[in-house]
């Protein structure tokens, strides 16, 4: 049955209007609709029950494979050790055509109705079907800003097209709300199922730390965060402490982290966070359904995304393939995934023919937050790149601070990442194989405000070797005459010749 109206049965609302008295403390309170919050308001209105389920399988089996497990179950890894996949039942989704999904979903932007009024949840039946909307735990995250890079595309790499997906524009300041929301609404419903689960923990390179937290603390319910010592932006820091996370510092690496805290949390009932757990890709490929959203409804050429721990890549492919197998768009983007130098297992892994992956151990780099040399979704991001006709770039130190400086001086405030996935396009340009006319989104996955420091560092001049184009607040005498000099200098410099 194909069904392409948005008042479809299934999603057919049951109204309650009649005003129920409820006793507390002895006085009888009159709940009127008048005083309904959005949640109370969605109580009252729910959505009918449809009949769509979601499970987790082993990362590359079928929907009937003989492997499964309940979404209310707490298990991270398959019996042979895989990944783990949440697959959605397709079939029943597809007996909606293409054309219901995107009116759903265009329906939904720029409301305040609970829970769609989210990017994430706007796209409920695709993320967690059968979660109750009153367990979901949402900062009305997603729906971030498509830029369009109209001066850097123009005079930097001769293009038209080019457009910056600011997903850290977002509650926490990074693309991991999108995961996140999703994570902790599912830990919100074990608890109420009496699971045993007491907190929820990550390893954290400073953002999946900054979501844990404001996210647990949102729904009151314990988190542990495992922080490599002075590897992180004090921001990013003070994120966890402020929303009262129990903040460990770690004397080692993310890679040294992830380790103990997939140990941990076989030991104790803390339920583990990092996209390990294939619930974060969930919220997370639904930034790739917006891009499309965004354009409505026409695909890019090209979608370029920083990776570390290599979960992002594949929630981006996951979501374009998805609208891609329910009729949304015919095509998907080519991906490419960008990664620091100093912090490059998959290019290495990709220039050598995907021959043979060896961790490595990852060197300081300023996209700190992609210091990772062990990624866990290793599988999962070469899936993503195969099928997708991907590619994978790097960029080392200078070249990704220059970048995210150019990008700044066009109006951006990036991060150190947004960097990363800047020069790859670049290095695309120069070597032809992304065309000037072709439309390119580059994923910006953090806000630059949580990098800082780094930014004060190069346009300090303090990195040796670096600041070729850097800014620094120029000194002036409180007078008159000094601070006209300072000015003529800087009209004679800026005057054209
Ligand atoms: C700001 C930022 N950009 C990019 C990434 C890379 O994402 P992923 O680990 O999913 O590859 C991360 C985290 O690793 C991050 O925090
Ligand atoms: N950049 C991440 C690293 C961990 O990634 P995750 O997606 O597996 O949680 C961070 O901010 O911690």
């Amino acid at each position: 049955m194909v069904v392409s109206s948005l008042f479809h049965p299934s999603f057919s609302t049951i109204v309650f209007t009649a005003a129920k008295p409820i006793h507390k403390n002895h006085r009888s309170v009159t709940i009127s609709a008048a005083n309904d919050n959005i949640k109370d308001k969605a109580r009252r209105h729910p959505t009918a029950a449809n009949n769509f389920t979601a499970k987790y399988v082993p990362f590359g089996a079928s929907f009937d494979s003989d492997e499964s497990y309940s979404l209310d179950e707490i298990v991270y890894r398959s019996k042979s050790g895989a990944l783990l996949d949440v697959h959605h039942d397709v079939e029943a989704l597809a007996k909606f055509d293409g054309a219901y999904w995107r009116n759903l979903f265009d329906s939904r932007v720029g409301k305040t109705t609970w829970p769609y009024g989210s990017g994430v949840w706007s796209k409920k039946e695709w993320v967690l079907p059968e979660i109750n909307s009153d367990d979901i735990v949402s900062t009305f995250e997603g729906n971030s800003n498509l830029f369009w890079a109209e001066r850097f595309g123009k005079q930097f790499e001769g293009m038209n097209d080019l457009w910056v997906k600011h997903c850290g524009i977002s509650h926490t300041g990074s693309f991991k709300d999108l995961g996140m929301t999703v994570l902790v609404s599912q830990v919100n419903r074990l608890r109420k199922m009496n699971r045993p689960l007491v907190g929820v923990g990550c390893a954290s390179t400073g953002d999946t730390s900054a979501a844990l937290s404001a996210y647990c603390a949102a729904a009151g319910i314990p988190s542990i965060v495992f922080l490599p010592a002075n590897k992180i932006s004090t921001a990013q820091l003070i994120q966890p402490v402020s929303n009262g996370a129990l903040v460990l510092s770690i004397d080692t690496d993310f890679d040294g982290c992830m380790k103990l805290i997939r140990e941990i949390t076989c030991e104790l009932p803390i339920y583990l966070a990092n996209s390990l757990n294939s619930l974060r890709i969930e919220g997370q490929k639904t930034a790739a359904i917006e891009i499309l959203q965004q354009f409505d409804w026409q695909v890019p050429d090209w979608v370029i995304v920083p990776g570390g721990n290599l979960g992002n890549i594949y929630a981006f492919y996951k979501g374009f393939k998805m609208c891609k197998d329910l009729g949304l768009v015919d095509k998907i983007p080519r991906l490419v995934c960008a990664q620091a130098a100093n912090a490059n297992p998959l290019y290495l892994y990709y220039i050598n023919g995907w021959k043979e992956f060896k961790a490595i151990k990852a060197e300081t780099t300023f996209a700190s937050a992609i210091q990772i040399g062990d990624p866990v979704s290793i599988d999962r991001a070469v899936y993503a790149l195969k099928n997708s006709d991907g590619i994978v770039e790097e960029a080392t130190e200078e070249e990704l601070m220059d970048a995210m400086a150019l990008a700044d001086s066009t109006g951006m405030f990036i991060c150190p990442h947004t960097g990363v996935a800047l020069t790859a396009l670049n290095k695309l340009r120069k070597s032809g194989v992304i065309g000037s006319s072709d439309r390119v989104v580059v994923v910006s996955t953090a806000h630059g405000l949580k990098f800082a420091d780094s930014k004060i560092d190069y346009h300090s001049g303090n990195i040796p070797g670096m600041g070729r184009l850097k800014n620094p607040p120029v000194s002036v005498k409180a007078d008159f005459g000094s601070v006209m000099d300072v000015l003529k200098d800087f009209l004679l410099s800026k005057t054209p010749k």
